[in-house]
């Protein structure tokens, strides 16, 4: 199978006046369609630049960057704007609907980007809305709704064209665990019931277990991941809480918990 996204020897250095910031130092990374990946690390360890990069929204310093088999590196800034349009949904903190604009024109508003106007429009993102269970608020304008009903349309909105690669720049950190935990359900289904490659930056821990695979930067490099230990960590930590029998250790090594 192809990724969708697949991330060769990158490197960023960003010029600060004669300064040269080196900030992403030869990064690999595959994201295959039906991947529900989490990207985690400290503060300032390159994870908005790297997903930048995947969302052409950024120029890599070198390395490839291939998008659904195309080479993004070899593209003019002219095709970039289509290449993002055709393949790439964007979901950020702030959710950056606009706030003018009702729930149904702001998802309308993407689909025309891409050529989708008139009733074809209505109808699509009738059906965009449906699918986070917000259709009932085609009407109303952003700021009547709350902050997870905001992030629905902003995934909504995201879906507009059926892009293949889905990328969230902390989508839940501006939510309560129970909106955050629905945004994350959406956001995995999307991935493993419609096939699209989902790659959500997070510092949030609650929503660890959403993910297929985490992909732990620090300092401008992939790590490898501890955190899949830490999941492990803490179904063991809660078993024992599980009333009734304890469960034999083959029992619980089929049910792939770790002792
Ligand atoms: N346009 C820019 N010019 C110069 N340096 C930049 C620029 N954008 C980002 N940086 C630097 O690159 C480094 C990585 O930033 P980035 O936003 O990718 O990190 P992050 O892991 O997403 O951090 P956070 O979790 O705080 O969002 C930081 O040191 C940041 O200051």
């Amino acid at each position: 199978m192809q990724p969708v996204v697949s991330v060769r020897g990158v490197t960023k250095v960003f010029e600060e006046g004669t300064q040269q910031v080196p900030v992403l130092h030869g990064i690999d990374m595959d994201v295959y369609p039906g991947e529900f990946v989490l990207m985690m690390g400290p503060s300032g360890s390159g994870k908005t630049t790297l997903l930048s990069i995947m969302g052409c929204i950024l120029r890599a310093t070198s390395g490839s960057i291939r998008i659904a088999g195309t080479e993004v590196s070899k593209l003019t800034e002219k095709d970039l704007p289509a290449m993002r349009l055709q393949n790439i949904g964007f979901i950020f903190q702030g959710f950056n609907l606009f706030p003018t604009l009702t729930v149904g024109e702001n998802v309308e508003l993407s689909l025309d980007l891409k050529g989708v106007r008139g009733s074809a429009a209505k109808t699509e993102a009738k059906r965009l809305l449906a699918q986070v269970e917000m259709e009932h608020k085609y009407d109303s304008f952003p700021a009547d709704l709350s902050g997870g009903q905001k992030q629905r349309v902003a995934v909504a909105r995201a879906l507009a064209g059926s892009p293949g690669l889905i990328l969230a720049d902390e989508p839940t950190a501006a939510l309560d665990s129970h909106s955050g935990r629905n945004v994350m359900t959406i956001l995995s289904t999307l991935a493993h019931e419609h096939g699209r490659a989902v790659v959500v930056v997070t510092h949030d821990h609650r929503v660890l277990e959403f993910a297929d695979r985490i992909v732990h930067m620090e300092d401008g490099r992939i790590v490898p991941d501890d955190s899949k230990q830490e999941k492990q960590d803490s179904k063991v930590l809660w078993m024992p809480l599980i009333a009734g029998p304890q469960p034999s250790v083959g029992d619980v090594l089929s049910q792939g918990y770790s002792l």
